[in-house]
């Protein structure tokens, strides 16, 4: 509650509650894809997977962060690609609209390495069913990890930092969307999920040293402090590349339990998700009741700007 005596930036708009889901039920795919040097192979090897997955019944596809192109600084460049340019700029993008509309499928693709201007962008493109853009999330957090021995990986020599979250309504449900590092900010997950958020989607590819330690806490964290679906997917391990992925791609429900998951090799990790659960797991431990908004709260920095 907002006493007199709050600072302005205290003064947040109440949650949003989650609106009815579109559907109660589904299923979604997890496509943990090898990625290559070979664009052209890795564009046709994720639209094989995609089609696999639509015809085992999945109408929600999730693709890896960065499938069309290594995972380096080096690369980015060389594998950015124009999204906003039409006209074949974004190969990538093009085969994603197109595969979403014939097969009638929400994709949630991954991310790919974006030039935009002189900049370039760590992106997930988001297609409805009709093969429209519906979103683009930059990443927020660019991965900067230096441990000495283990990994040092600095995103942010090549790359720009996005400057928006993304929450977007689709024909399966209210998606926030994060790009693996995003995943690690609680903020970032209790921010869609009090703009009323079914179900939270994180493209990803954590290492051999952030895989085993963090990978599964962060998205069961982000699952069960907010009450709802979290989803991960990323590129299959591959042993002799310059970064190497833990892979695990994961559906947590929403009492953080995990619902799929798998190990590092490729593979597609189909799961029914049932948004009946959310309410059950809400009416069973009502946090939102319970919080003390009177002590604490979150600032929904864009709301609170736009009136
Ligand atoms: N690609 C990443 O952002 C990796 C990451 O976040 C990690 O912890 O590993």
């Amino acid at each position: 509650m907002a006493s007199a005596f709050m600072p302005e930036q205290a003064r947040v708009p109440p949650a949003v509650q989650s609106p009815p889901p579109p559907v109660s039920k589904f299923k979604i795919a997890l496509c943990q894809l090898s990625v290559t040097a070979d664009k052209e192979r890795n564009i046709a090897h994720a639209r094989k997977a995609i089609v696999d997955a639509a015809e085992k019944g999945a109408q929600l596809v999730l693709l890896p962060e960065i499938w069309n192109s290594p995972y380096s600084n080096d690369s980015f460049p060389v594998y950015a690609e124009d999204i906003d340019a039409g006209g074949g700029a974004s190969p990538s993008s093009s085969m994603l609209a197109e595969v979403a509309r014939s097969l009638h499928i929400t994709i949630i693709g991954g991310s790919i390495p974006e030039r935009a201007g002189d900049r370039l962008y760590n992106t997930c493109c988001v297609f409805g069913t009709d093969g429209k853009l519906m979103a683009k999330h930059r990443k927020i957090h660019l991965f900067d990890i230096d441990i000495p021995g283990k990994i040092t990986f600095m995103e942010s020599k090549t790359l720009t930092a996005g400057e928006s979250p993304t929450i977007v309504d689709t024909d399966v449900g209210r998606i926030g969307i994060g790009i693996c590092h995003d995943i690690c900010f609680q903020e970032l997950g209790m921010l869609y999920a009090a703009r009323g958020a079914h179900f939270l989607c994180y493209p990803g590819a954590f290492n051999m040293t952030t895989g085993p330690l963090h990978w599964e806490l962060l998205q069961r964290a982000r699952a069960a402090d907010n009450q709802l679906y979290v989803a991960t997917c990323s590129p299959a391990r591959d042993a002799g590349a310059g970064y190497v992925a833990w892979g695990h791609s994961t559906l947590v429900g929403p009492f953080g339990e995990v619902i799929a998951t798998t190990e590092h090799e490729e593979t597609t990790v189909i799961a029914e998700i049932d948004y009946s659960l959310i309410e059950l797991r809400r009416s069973n431990l009502p946090l939102e009741k319970q919080r003390r908004g009177d002590l604490y709260q979150l600032v929904d920095v864009q709301r609170l700007n736009s009136g």
